[in-house]
């Protein structure tokens, strides 16, 4: 389902005389549907870059990102904006949202996108949000100003609501309490049994152990180490 083959990426620091600094070379990984792969490696050894090239935030110097049938390294930005709308979902670190649109549309909103209609996508952001422990009277607000677990579990509620294909959990269950922690490893076993190809980082040890069937070390990847 998802498919890292030969990546490269370099970062060019424009106001720093432009400098260029190598991150990544020779990346290459594979997810099949139904399968949860943990990067690690060190700090700065690039997982959270490896991420954000298969979301297609980070443009990628070389080699091919498949994710479904979309290259997501040569894709023309429509192609990845179609891309995220119905296969890959991403529940990045922190939540970003539009302000003053209410939380239960922040969650009900990847539904709209794809077809189910107002009512019932409200009505599925509700099962979320409770199930996230979020309580009912934030249901109306923007979650601008929700707590730091609040947001990443409207986050979570938002990047579950519907049934991607393939997923990347950038730390996933940082700052929860054990009850909603307990929660969202559930809904990532679900997401698995359901056949979706996912990709976490996972500083929680335990998380990633229950969770992933195998991990890949991005230190391999940093250029000159490479095989
Ligand atoms: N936008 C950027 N511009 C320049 N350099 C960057 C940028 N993003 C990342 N880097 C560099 O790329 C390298 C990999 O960073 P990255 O954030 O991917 O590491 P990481 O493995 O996710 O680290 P951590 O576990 O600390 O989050 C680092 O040396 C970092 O400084």
């Amino acid at each position: 389902m998802i498919s890292v083959e030969n990546v490269s990426k370099s970062f060019t620091l424009h106001n720093q005389g432009s400098t260029v600094i190598p991150v990544m070379a020779g990346a290459s990984l594979h997810v099949a549907a139904g399968e949860c792969v943990a990067l690690v490696g060190a700090s700065g050894a690039g997982k959270s870059t490896l991420m954000r090239m298969i979301y297609g935030n980070y443009l990628t110097a070389s080699g091919r990102i498949m994710v479904g049938d979309t290259d997501v390294a040569s894709a023309a930005p429509r192609e990845v904006i179609a891309l995220r709308r119905r296969t890959l979902g991403y529940v990045s670190q922190f939540l970003r949202v539009v302000p003053r649109v209410p939380t239960i549309d922040v969650v009900a909103e990847p539904l709209l996108l794809t077809g189910t209609g107002a009512d019932e996508a409200r009505a599925q952001a509700a099962t979320l949000l409770a199930r996230l422990n979020i309580p009912e009277r934030l249901w109306g607000l923007s979650p601008t100003t929700f707590s730091g677990g609040e947001q990443q579990r409207v986050n979570i509620a938002r990047g579950f609501a519907f049934a991607y294909p393939a997923l990347l959990l950038d730390e996933p269950t940082a700052s929860l309490d054990p009850t909603n922690r307990a929660t969202v490893l559930a809904m990532v076993q679900e997401a698995k049994a359901r056949g979706a190809a996912i990709i976490g980082i996972f500083h929680d040890h335990a998380a990633r152990e229950a969770l992933c069937d195998r991990q890949v070390d991005v230190t391999g990847f940093t250029p000159g180490l490479a095989a």
